[in-house]
C-alpha cells in the first residue's frame, strides 16, 4: 500500500501544529483581556520588522485578546526639528518642549506615524482606529515638574521642560468602543493638558498610565535590547518593584532603562498585571512571550 506524501506527514508540519497545541493554554488564559503595547520610534526605521509587529498585533486581536498600541517617535521628532531647524535637548530622557517643538511633536506623532502604524496593521489584515490621547478626552495631563541639582551650589532647582505632560485623568471611553467595535487602537503620546495646551508626553509614560486604567494582562516595552541585563549582560527574566530599586540603587540600569523600569512598576503598582520589558529587534519577540512556555524578555510583577 502506498502512503500518501500529504502535509499531515511532514515532520515541519506537525511541528507548527505542535506549537499552535502549545499555545492552547495561553490562548484560553488571555481571551478578552487587553494587552498594551509600546512600540518605539528607533523600532519603526525597519519595514520587515515593522510588518511582523503589525502581523503579531492582527494576531492577537484574531484570537480575542485585545491589543491596544502606543506608539512614540522621538528620533522622527528629531528629524524634523532638525529640518525646520528647530533646536532640540534633553533632560531626564525627556524632550524640553516650547510651543514650535509642541506642534512640530504633533504633527510627526499623530500625523505621520500614526497613519502610518494604521496602514502597517491594515496591511496586515486588521483594522486600526489612529487617535491620540487628545481625543475623546482620552488623556488630561498636567505639566511635568523637574527639579535638578545645581552643581555650583548644591541647590535643588527647578527645571522648565515646557509643554511637558504627563496622564493625570484618564477616561478610556474611547478605547473602549473602538475595542467593542473590533479595532485595534493606535495612540499617539500627545495629550491636552487642563490649561487648554498641547502637552507632548513620552511615549512609555502614556502607555504604563494606560495599561494601568485598563488593567491591562500586560504591558509590552519594545526596546533595542533583549531586556533588562546584569552586570554581567545576562538576562534578568523576572522582576519585582524590590527589585528593580536595588538595581538602580547599585546602578545596574542606567539612561533609559530607569523611566522605561520606573513605568512598569507604576502599571503593575497601578492595576496592570505585569510588564515586560522586550527585545523589538526580534520578529515576533511578543508572541514567543505570550504563546509559549520559554517567554522572552524581563518580565516585572508586583510580586
Ligand atoms: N541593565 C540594563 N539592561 C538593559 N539595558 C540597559 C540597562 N541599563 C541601561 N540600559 C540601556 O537602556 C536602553 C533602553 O532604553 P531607551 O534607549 O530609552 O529605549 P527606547 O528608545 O527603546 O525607549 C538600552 O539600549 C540600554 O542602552
Ligand atoms: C516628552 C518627550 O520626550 N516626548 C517624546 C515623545 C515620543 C517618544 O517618547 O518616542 P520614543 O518612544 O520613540 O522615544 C519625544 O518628544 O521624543
Amino acid at each position: 500500500m502506498t502512503i500518501p506524501q500529504d502535509a499531515t506527514r511532514d515532520p515541519a508540519m506537525l511541528a507548527k501544529a505542535e506549537t499552535l497545541v502549545e499555545a492552547l493554554p495561553y490562548l484560553r488564559r488571555y481571551a478578552g483581556r487587553t494587552f498594551v503595547v509600546k512600540y518605539g520610534g528607533h523600532a519603526m526605521g525597519d519595514p520587515e520588522l515593522a510588518l511582523d509587529f503589525a502581523e503579531d498585533v492582527v494576531l492577537l486581536k484574531a484570537v480575542g485578546i485585545n491589543p491596544v498600541v502606543v506608539h512614540g517617535g522621538g528620533p522622527q521628532i528629531g528629524a524634523m526639528l532638525k529640518k525646520l531647524g528647530v533646536e532640540s535637548r534633553f533632560v531626564d530622557g525627556l524632550r524640553v518642549t516650547d510651543k514650535a517643538t509642541a506642534d512640530i511633536a504633533e504633527m510627526v506623532l499623530c500625523g505621520s506615524i500614526n497613519k502610518e502604524l494604521v496602514g502597517w496593521i491594515a496591511n496586515a489584515g486588521g483594522r486600526a482606529l489612529g487617535i491620540s490621547g487628545k481625543d475623546g478626552g482620552l488623556i488630561t495631563a498636567r505639566k511635568v515638574e523637574k527639579t535638578a541639582r545645581d552643581p555650583d551650589t548644591d541647590e535643588m532647582l527647578s527645571v522648565d521642560l515646557g509643554f511637558v505632560g504627563e496622564p493625570d485623568v484618564i477616561d478610556t471611553t474611547v478605547i473602549d468602543t473602538a475595542i467593542a467595535a473590533g479595532l485595534i487602537p493606535v495612540i499617539a503620546p500627545i495629550a491636552r493638558g487642563h490649561d487648554g495646551e498641547t502637552y507632548n508626553v513620552n511615549a512609555d509614560t502614556m502607555a504604563g498610565s494606560i495599561a494601568a486604567a485598563l488593567g491591562a494582562a500586560r504591558l509590552f516595552l519594545l526596546t533595542d535590547v533583549a531586556g533588562v541585563l546584569d552586570k554581567d549582560k545576562n538576562l534578568l527574566t523576572d522582576l519585582t518593584p524590590a527589585d528593580i530599586a536595588r538595581l538602580a540603587e547599585d546602578g545596574t540600569i542606567s539612561g533609559g532603562m530607569i523611566p522605561k523600569l520606573e513605568t512598569c512598576v507604576h502599571a503593575v503598582e497601578a492595576g496592570c498585571e505585569a510588564a515586560v520589558v522586550i527585545d523589538g529587534r526580534v520578529s515576533h519577540a511578543m508572541l514567543i512571550e505570550v504563546f509559549t512556555s520559554k517567554g522572552a524578555g524581563t518580565l516585572i510583577r508586583k510580586g
